[in-house]
């Protein structure tokens, strides 16, 4: 790596808060190191790394001749290298110098075998599944994020709302087959990924770990275990980085690798986000130049971004960058049209908007009668959060915000067909992985809390929210016209 391209490491108060938040959980009563992964957003124009990647140094590793700081946490920008299997974070290899040597002695005894795990949401695959499925989901407390003093109700809730909603999310599944072809596509994708990196001279076996349902994310650890996989890389199917996406399965495996000796000591790099890679954004330029064209005037299209929301606290309150990494994402497609010279209008809005908090905005069905209102003829949907097809696109999209947008006066519909299998989106993956890849000699592992603890820290936000969370779950739990009113109304 290019020692030149680090800034080097920056002081804990300097980082944005979401980073702020992610290394306090780490870095109680241990001494934290930081290395300048954030300084990622402050450097685009002094370079531009390809992905985000963390790297995680073991505290507990069961090595006894380690001396590294306990609980040390290592954040490094993962930059494009030609030789595979070098240590991709020179900076975290410098600071824990006596430990990966140690380690690289040991890890040289056994044969390499490369681990790439996939992790996506994961969906139901019949409408028997839909409810069980929605239990699991709402149960994270990353999706619905209680003050600690009241975690104690996250599974009766889960089990109300999953109740609750079950039957218009079985509507919604049946219209589009009965189940969820996450399932389906995300394996196809794995398989790709793997012929793609056998194609550039890397053997490695690819797994699936889904959040909410099969094959669990726990499934696919015990396989790697299995196969005894000597490095891991991470890689989330989600191009913008999100605490109820990423961040939570990220939760998950940490809790899982935190108490087993072999994971613990497994190196691991985890790609935080890639929606920056210039291989993705090109593949999402060509799928939208080639929909353009099948309209009968290519340049009067407005390119209508639409993307998973996530409320709005995630983002004011606990730092998420999902928001920020999302308009960087848009800016990034738009200016490679530019560069083409297609420069039609664009816009960004949010959709899937679940229960009765703000989510982000503009909301993507408010906007699509704006923009029928005011005069826009002809639109082409762009899914920018998703990178297999799934409900949102194939029901909500395809089905909903096109009614909508025809009865709105909008006369020309199309969609862009999400990446799936595209070989330059799988190519790119394949070469985020490569440059991933962590060095035999890192041990890692992590110990975080959820993101709902983390935030938890400041006092009078805690209480605020132990005040809110006693009136919600009264509200929930002991009144059946609120019960009435949210199911009539939010599910
Ligand atoms: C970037 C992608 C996604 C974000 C961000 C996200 C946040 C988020 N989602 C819910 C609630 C639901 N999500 C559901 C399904 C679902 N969501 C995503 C992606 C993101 N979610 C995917 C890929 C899927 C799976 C779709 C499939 O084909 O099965 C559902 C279930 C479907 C439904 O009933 O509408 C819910 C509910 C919340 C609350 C949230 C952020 C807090
Ligand atoms: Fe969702």
């Amino acid at each position: 790596m290019d020692a030149t391209s680090i800034s080097g490491v920056l002081p804990h108060t300097k980082l944005p808060k979401f980073h702020q938040n992610f290394a306090r959980s780490y870095a109680r009563g241990r001494p934290l190191t930081f290395v300048s992964c954030h300084s990622l957003e402050g450097l685009h124009g002094l370079y531009t790394p390809s992905s985000q990647a963390l790297a995680f140094f073991s505290s507990n590793s069961t090595s006894k001749r380690t001396s590294v700081p306990w609980g040390s946490y290592v954040c490094c920008p993962v930059h494009k290298r030609n030789e595979v299997g070098k240590s991709f974070c020179a900076v975290g290899v410098g600071i824990f110098g006596e430990n990966v040597v140690e380690h690289q002695s040991d890890s040289h005894t056994m044969e390499d075998k490369v681990g790439v795990l996939i992790l996506n949401l994961g969906g139901p695959e019949t409408l028997h599944d839909v409810q069980p499925f929605l239990f699991n989901l709402f149960a994270d407390p990353d999706i619905i994020r209680l003050p600690r003093l009241f975690q104690f109700l996250q599974s009766p809730l889960a089990k109300l709302i999953s109740v609750l909603r079950a039957p218009k999310s079985k509507e919604g599944y049946a219209s589009i087959g009965g189940g969820s072809p996450l399932r389906r596509i995300t394996n196809e994708q794995a398989d790709a990924l793997k012929m793609s990196l056998k194609a550039k001279n890397m053997n490695a076996n690819v797994y699936v770990g889904m959040r909410y349902w099969y094959p669990f994310i726990e499934e696919a650890v015990q396989q790697i275990k299995r196969d005894k996989i000597t490095r891991l890389v991470v890689l989330p199917l989600y191009p913008q980085f999100s605490i109820s996406t990423t961040g939570s399965s990220i939760r998950v495996l940490q809790s899982i690798f935190r108490e087993d000796a072999y994971l613990s000591r497994l190196p691991v790099s985890i790609i935080q986000s890639w929606y920056q890679r210039e291989g993705y954004v090109t593949s999402m330029a060509d799928l939208i130049q080639k929909e353009l064209e099948k309209f009968a005037k290519p340049e009067e299209v407005m390119i209508f971004f639409t993307a998973h929301g996530v409320p709005v606290s995630y983002v004011k309150d606990a730092g998420d960058p999902y928001k920020d990494q999302m308009e960087k994402c848009i800016y990034l497609i738009i200016q490679k049209l530019k560069d083409r010279g297609i420069d039609n209008d664009h816009k960004l809005a949010y959709q899937s908007r679940v229960g009765p908090v703000e989510w982000l905005k503009p909301y993507t069905d408010e906007v699509l009668v704006e923009l029928g209102q005011k005069g826009v003829k002809s639109l082409l949907a762009v899914p920018v959060s998703f990178v297999s097809e799934h409900i949102e696109t194939l029901e909500e999209i395809d089905m909903e915000y096109k009614q909508l947008a025809l009865e709105s006066g909008i006369e020309n519909w199309g969609r862009v067909p999400t990446l799936n299998c595209t070989s330059s989106f799988i190519t790119d993956l394949a070469d985020a992985v490569i440059e991933a890849l962590p060095s035999a000699s890192a041990t890692t592992f992590s110990t975080p809390r959820s993101f709902s603890e983390v935030i938890d820290h400041v006092p009078v936000r805690y209480a605020m929210k132990v005040f809110f969370g006693s009136i919600l779950a009264f509200v929930l739990l002991f009144s059946p016209r609120m019960i009435l009113a949210l199911k009539n109304h939010l599910f």
